[in-house]
């Protein structure tokens, strides 16, 4: 049955201001035709500067999708010969998924096996993690009785705690602590700070640790700074990094970057977006970063031409981030894309509306093409509530949702390579145990992952694990491939999907309630633009009037007006520009 017979009511309820639309969307889609110059191929300078240059050190400065991370691989290709013997490269990203992205970026542009031989990839806290095990014997607490930390461990202490307290309190303690430990301190210095700062939660969760000898994520990297600090120490890894890259610097604290500095002095490599920086409220500093930087790489080398997405796309993209400052975009080779691309704006009576509109659209894309991967990026979790119950509702819509361990890439993968040593009808705690064993216990990561796999796993009741492994998904290394994927704004960065659709444009959850004023809406203008730019086909904006049983009204975000002008898309063309939903020709 074709989209549109599926979903009259969806379609009956959009409403976009069709002839504004169009005529400033042809307008701006001419800029963006202008910027490019037909089909012109860009950027050599770019390219040739950062790949083959061997300078020391460098600062590629970019908005999204002009290949920084791209060029990152390009350049461990260009530095590996210039390695002495025993020298890596390192590679420090942030998340898990940003490090998957970089591997598979690296072996198709080296080779898996050279990747693993002269490259180590890490995200920073798994950085972290190794120089606190190598160097252990240097701390002044003992490593083997503590336990590493997991993603519910502060959420755990917390509770044992301050069990009355709401989210937001529990956000401002969790930033307090993080401030505290962005320095070098010891464990008895941080309880200080935290005494003279009269938070007595904060206080109490970091006695709670130290007492149950759990470290937090916090704790990683202010004892690797601490230990990198010693000379000895730096000089250790000094000898073993002939170069460091780092991708997404605008979202380095600057105790961050000193574990990069301290870690590699000869090669330094660091690419980024000050625009997208978002992690502001976890001691971010994009600009002071980027005046350190540019003090240790001189001055940056720049582009501003998109190979990710279409002209449509960028259409919306610059209507964000022009007025934040920025160079307008323009899409490489921009006549490659099927009608320059989709980007709609699409108002509904309801959030189920929305939800039903969004399920109908992503399953007619799959259905079209099945190699396409369509990303819905919520702003927060709460507002991504009805979206994912409606998907729920379609289990023939093969969901991928990022926030459960068991979509991590590679998790299940690891889970079944052990399971094949295993006789059949082993008990899932058995079989938890001895998967754990199988991987190095410097992964913390990967373990905390696996044990909550299993936990999932005993909650839906499963006894053995032959029954499980049935059910779980096939699960691949790489962060995106073809499906539907469900996830928050701030998991999205650094990622690319070949349809975005971004639910929930309502003052309250665009920008957060919390973030209406000052630095911290500045911050949810960013977080707005890392999710427009995710997309390379398409982009849908949407937004419901309604909340709830009790209809309430719902006021518009303040910036979706900017982008319904942007959009180059009528509702009307929408089905059919769905429907051929392929890659650019
Ligand atoms: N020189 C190039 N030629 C063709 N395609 C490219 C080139 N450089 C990058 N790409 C492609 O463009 C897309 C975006 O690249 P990449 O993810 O490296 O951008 P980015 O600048 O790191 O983006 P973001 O800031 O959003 O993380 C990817 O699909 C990548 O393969």
């Amino acid at each position: 049955m074709r989209f549109e017979e599926r979903a009259p009511s969806a379609l009956a309820a959009l409403d976009l201001p069709a002839n504004r639309t169009q005529l400033t969307g042809s307008q701006v889609l001419a800029s963006v035709y202008r910027h490019a110059g037909e089909d012109s191929d860009v950027p050599l300078k770019w390219g040739e500067q950062t790949a083959t240059s061997t300078a020391g050190n460098l600062l590629l400065i970019a908005p999204p999708g002009c290949g920084k991370t791209e060029l990152l691989a390009g350049r461990a290709k260009g530095l590996i010969p210039l390695l002495r013997a025993n020298e890596k490269v390192l590679a420090l990203t942030f998340t898990n998924r940003a490090r998957a992205n970089l591997c598979s970026r690296l072996d198709s542009e080296i080779g898996t096996k050279r990747r693993i031989h002269y490259v180590t990839v890490r995200n920073l806290h798994g950085h972290a993690a190794s120089v606190i095990f190598n160097h252990r014997r240097l701390l002044d607490f003992n490593l083997d009785s503590m336990r590493w930390p997991r993603r519910t461990t502060f959420k755990r202490a917390i509770e044992r705690v301050a069990p009355w307290s709401d989210v937001r309190t529990r956000e401002e303690v969790d930033q307090q602590l993080c401030r505290v430990k962005c320095g070098p301190l010891s464990d008895f210095e941080v309880l200080e700070a935290l005494t003279k700062l009269g938070n007595g939660i904060a206080l109490a969760v970091e006695l709670e640790r130290v007492r149950s000898d759990e470290l937090h994520y916090a704790d990683l990297l202010r004892h690797a700074q601490r230990l990198l600090l010693n000379d000895d120490v730096a000089a250790w890894y000094q000898e073993r990094y002939g170069a460091v890259l780092v991708d997404e610097f605008q979202d380095l604290t600057s105790q961050q970057l000193e574990i990069a500095l301290r870690t590699c002095s000869k090669s330094r490599t660091f690419a980024g977006d000050p625009l997208q920086g978002i992690y502001g409220w976890a001691g971010a500093a994009p600009a002071a970063i980027e005046r350190d930087l540019r003090d240790i790489c001189g001055e940056p080398v720049r582009s501003n031409i998109s190979y990710r997405s279409s002209p449509a796309v960028l259409a919306m993209v610059n209507a964000v981030s022009v007025p934040m400052g920025a160079e307008p975009l323009s899409a490489h080779k921009p006549k490659s894309w099927i009608q320059g691309g989709v980007s709609a704006a699409l108002a509904f009576e309801t959030r189920s509306l929305e939800g039903k509109f969004i399920a109908l659209a992503a399953e007619s894309i799959i259905a079209t093409d099945p190699s396409a991967s369509v990303g819905i990026i919520c702003r927060s979790g709460w507002r991504r509530q009805r979206i994912d119950e409606t998907f729920a509702c379609r289990p023939e819509i093969d969901c991928v949702l990022w926030d459960l361990a068991v979509y991590e890439p590679g998790i299940v993968e690891m889970i079944r390579a052990a399971a094949k040593r295993m006789a059949i009808g082993i008990t899932l705690r058995e079989a938890e145990r001895r998967v754990v064993a199988t991987i190095d216990h410097i992964d913390f990561e990967s373990i905390d992952l696996i044990r909550e796999v299993f936990e999932m796993l005993a909650t839906f009741g499963y006894q053995d694990l032959n029954s499980a492994l049935a059910r779980l998904p096939v699960n691949r290394d790489e962060p995106v491939f073809a499906g539907v994927h469900l996830l928050n704004a701030h998991l999205g960065k650094g990622q690319q999907f070949d349809w975005v659709f971004i639910p929930g444009f309502e003052e309250g959850h665009l920008p957060d309630e919390r973030c209406s004023a000052g630095p911290e809406l500045k911050e949810e203008e960013r977080v707005l633009l890392v999710m427009l730019s995710r997309a390379r086909k398409g982009v849908v904006i949407t937004r419901a009037k309604t909340s709830g049983g009790s209809r309430r009204r719902l006021t518009k975000s303040r910036w979706w007006d900017a982008l319904a002008e942007a959009a180059l898309t009528r509702s009307s063309e929408l089905p059919g520009l769905l429907r051929s939903a392929q890659a650019p020709a």
